[in-house]
């Protein structure tokens, strides 16, 4: 083991620390009046979500990881950095982002990796609700889950954009860790626990193994398992570490997901359109009747311009009977070649094709 500092070094390195802070100090004020400049600079807007610029957050963390090398992780380092963009911003006012709630969803959580911990979170009841108060304007932005790397898509949320105006604005990606919770963190208490369906499938082996005797009870969130968790000593919640602080459960057992990679994708959601960051994807949503060749029609000028695609998933139309609507995600940005060329292209043969969004990548 390393020889510990003496007394008079330990003095000597946090006083080395302490002349360290006070510059941090001084520079996180100095790039908040820098901030403030940018946005005194864009003009005498109406709120703080006139000032943000997704596309340009994205550009500053991708430089804080090119940047980096070390000791710190490049998750702990966008992370800081993602809450002094946070905030720079809301100096003029935080924005106001709707979730799936109550606190303590991975929802919540999805909501301050993308936009740090300076918004004001709405906790709304459903998804529908999400896209309903960012529509009217009671929200900035919303975030909803879109898939989960095991157990796929989350169609009600496509569905939603079916009929919704919203542009998809950005998208987050959360590693998900599931955790059983209880008021006494007793296993042996335990006879009911209660999940989203989606979590209590994401646990079906650990909870075979372990708890096979508990009735397995589906609620709408995570949150609101803990919440029920609360009230009794024989029931449990699988839910995120943070649902357990908010309801103040005891963690019986941690990362109970039987997949180690288990990852959740979000999209923000909004009423504008942004610019291109860089590195960025594209959510298009096509209307296909059954006619021959139709999707082929999308997909070869696609190809033929050497766009990736990272995703198809088709959902019936809910307008008319035998029409489908296809979900594709493709790489690059609408306003950048090629994907503007191919879209140009598409436009004029195949027809109605709606771009839902332009978005950076997630960055982490
Ligand atoms: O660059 C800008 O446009 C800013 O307003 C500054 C800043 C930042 O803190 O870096 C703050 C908010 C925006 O969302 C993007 C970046």
């Amino acid at each position: 083991m390393a020889d510990q500092p003496s007394p008079a070094d330990l003095a000597a390195l946090r006083a080395r620390i302490d002349g360290i802070d006070s510059n941090i100090e001084e520079l996180i004020l100095e790039r908040a009046r820098f901030a403030r400049q940018v946005g005194q600079a864009k003009g005498d807007l109406a709120a703080a979500v006139d000032y943000y610029r997704p596309e340009r957050e994205a550009q500053v963390l991708r430089r804080v990881i090119d940047r980096n090398a070390g000791p710190l992780s490049d998750e702990v380092l966008v992370r800081l950095f993602r809450e002094i963009m946070s905030a720079c911003l809301a100096q003029q006012e935080p924005l106001k982002v709707g979730y799936l709630g109550p606190e303590g969803t991975f929802s919540q959580q999805a909501v301050h990796k993308h936009f740090g911990h300076s918004v004001r979170g709405l906790p709304l009841a459903s998804i529908e609700e999400v896209f309903q108060e960012v529509d009217a304007g009671h929200a900035d932005f919303g975030v909803v889950p879109v898939e989960n790397s095991g157990q796929g898509t989350i169609q009600s949320t496509l569905d939603m954009f079916l009929t919704s105006p919203l542009a998809i604005c950005g998208e987050v990606e959360l590693r998900v860790h599931q955790h059983l919770l209880s008021r006494t963190g007793r296993i042996e208490d335990i006879e009911r626990v209660y999940s989203h369906p989606l979590s209590l499938a994401q646990c079906r082996g650990w909870l075979r193994q372990h708890l096979p005797n508990a009735e397995r009870i589906p609620v709408s969130s995570n949150a609101e398992a803990a919440r029920r968790a609360r009230n009794a000593d024989d029931a449990a919640a699988i839910a995120g570490e943070s649902a357990g602080m908010v309801y103040q459960l005891k963690s019986i057992a941690g990362s109970i997901e039987d997949r180690d990679d288990n990852t959740t994708r979000f999209l923000v959601i909004g009423r504008s359109l942004f610019p291109p960051s860089g590195n960025d994807r594209t959510s298009l949503l096509v209307f296909i009747h059954d006619r021959p060749g139709a999707l082929y029609g999308i997909l070869e000028p696609l190809a033929r311009h050497g766009i990736s695609m990272n995703r198809i998933e088709s959902r019936p139309s809910h307008s008319r009977l035998w029409e489908y609507a296809f979900f594709i995600d493709v790489s690059g940005h609408r306003d950048e070649s090629p994907l503007k060329d191919a879209l140009a292209e598409i436009n004029s043969t195949a027809g109605d094709v709606r771009v839902l969004g332009s978005y950076p990548v997630a960055v982490l």
